[in-house]
């Protein structure tokens, strides 16, 4: 497995090794004792998976507050997507940056997302899955989120117009709008 550091030190692109011969590829997406090895040590609980059917639908941006926050392992089973994590601890160096990456059936690549930062992503291909492992369980009553289009964070989408959004995504805050701030348990 590659790993990759992106200029958020906590959030890691990684490439699982593609082992391909006559009838496609094996790859091993996950391997507990390889992910310690490489400073990755959540506990993951629960695995999701998500269809858009359009190109450039956004879900999110999304995170749960503590107690359950979550680290999220994000890849792309069909199709591609635009994968998105915007660092929101308040105490951090780089709260509000955010880093973006093409994930897609074919590259194979997997971000890992730590607790403390809001997740979302855009659908580059119609009818495109995206698989997440999480390491704490849906807790809704401690759902946040930030609008998608945040200008203060400026993410750099690479569809700008008319999104497929969800009406809770549609109606989110801004970042500096979120009324009770909290830090995060490293
Ligand atoms: C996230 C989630 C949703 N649901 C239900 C609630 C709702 O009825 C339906 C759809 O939920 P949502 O609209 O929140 O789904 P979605 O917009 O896909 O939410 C997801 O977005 C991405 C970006 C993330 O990072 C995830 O953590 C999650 O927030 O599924 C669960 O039962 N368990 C879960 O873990």
């Amino acid at each position: 497995m590659r790993v990759i550091q992106t200029k958020l030190p906590d959030v890691v692109l990684l490439e699982p090794r593609r082992f391909g011969d006559h009838r496609g590829f094996f790859a091993e997406i996950y391997n507990a004792r390889a992910f310690r090895d490489v400073g990755i040590r959540s506990e993951f609980v629960q695995d999701n998976h998500s269809l858009s059917e359009k190109v450039g639908t956004v879900r999110g941006l999304h995170f749960q507050k503590p107690p359950a926050a979550q680290a999220k392992l994000v890849r792309c089973g069909r199709g591609a997507i635009f994968d998105v994590a915007v660092d929101i601890r308040l105490d951090s160096p780089t709260y509000g940056k955010w880093v973006g990456y093409e994930l897609s059936a074919d590259n194979g690549l997997q971000l890992f997302i730590p607790a403390g930062f809001a997740h979302g992503f855009m659908t580059l291909k119609p009818g495109s899955e995206i698989v997440y492992k999480c390491s704490d369980y849906y807790a809704p009553e401690t759902e946040g989120s930030v609008r998608w289009d945040d200008p203060d964070l400026g993410i750099g989408w690479p569809k700008a117009e008319n999104p497929v959004l969800s009406e809770k995504d549609a109606e989110a805050p801004s970042l500096s709008q979120i009324k009770s701030p909290f830090c995060w348990e490293k």
